[in-house]
């Protein structure tokens, strides 16, 4: 078993090319330390998601954690509620991801009825649930892919159900969003990264990991049919919603 953590050094050293963006082995093996220290408020989103799971989660619904990384999103589930509260279908496209969220997840919470599917969640098919988490996923699916995905999410969801949605976001007013940006960078120094680690994260994140306002991210879920969300968390320029399928 592969469970090592390293440290992400993955920009620390001056590249002539800075390739895109990707999360292939060299970013699986960091991945846990570079979300904690470039994702500000990653571990409260992650707190509060068993939370909302306990307060909306009809007993024994399924769950879908899509974008799942190494499962931590599931794993925070799993914490949190006993194991006959949920079923849980985790995705994600990158199969380096993928077997290290299997390991992960059959060694920490065994006993909680957890898949790990490799798939796009553009073209899967849901099983009617209870509860969706896209915990900074949607980013990184090309803009005019997102509310096609967001309607077929709606559709599966049961009345009552939820969908979590973490995003980083900019800001439509350009001073704002400066203020933001420079404070995140400032949030990344603080963390330990270089300038040039920040320089050359942000080129290879470029057409990537594409962010939309968080008034583009409410009118997109109400386009897709959702009646109601709102804005529960924001730090910086990461944020999360919740949507609300009408009971
Ligand atoms: N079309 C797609 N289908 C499936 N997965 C995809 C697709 N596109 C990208 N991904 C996957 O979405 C994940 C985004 S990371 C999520 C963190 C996690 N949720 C966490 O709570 O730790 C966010 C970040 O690194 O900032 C990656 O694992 C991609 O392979
Ligand atoms: O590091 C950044 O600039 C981010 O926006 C967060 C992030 C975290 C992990 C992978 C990709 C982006």
């Amino acid at each position: 078993m592969s469970d090592a953590s390293y440290r992400d050094a993955i920009f620390t050293t001056p590249l002539d090319k800075v390739a895109r963006f990707s999360f292939d082995e060299r970013v699986v093996a960091c991945f846990p330390d570079m979300i904690r220290r470039s994702v500000p408020g990653y571990g409260q989103i992650l707190g509060m998601l068993g939370l909302i799971a306990a307060r909306h989660l009809r007993h024994g619904a399924h769950v879908y954690d899509l974008g799942c990384s190494l499962g931590a999103a599931s794993l925070a589930l799993a914490g949190q509620l006993p194991e006959d509260a949920f079923r849980l279908t985790a995705v994600d496209i990158s199969p380096a991801m993928v077997g290290r969220a299997r390991e992960t997840l059959a060694a920490e919470c065994p006993q909680h009825a957890i898949e790990v599917i490799e798939g796009d969640i553009r073209t899967l098919d849901y099983v009617p649930s209870g509860m969706v988490i896209l915990n900074f996923t949607l980013q990184f699916l090309p803009p005019e892919d997102r509310e096609a995905l967001l309607a077929r999410l709606h559709a599966a969801l049961e009345p009552g159900g939820v969908l979590v949605l973490s995003e980083k976001v900019v800001d439509p007013d350009e001073r704002d969003n400066a203020w933001r940006v420079e404070r995140y960078h400032d949030f990344k120094r603080a963390n330990g990264y270089s300038e040039l680690e920040i320089s050359q994260k942000r080129t290879a994140l470029e057409n990537v990991l594409v962010p939309d306002t968080l008034e583009a991210h409410h009118a997109r879920l109400a386009r897709a049919g959702f009646t109601r969300s709102l804005t529960w968390f924001q730090y910086l320029n990461f944020a999360s919603l919740i949507a609300f399928k009408e009971a």
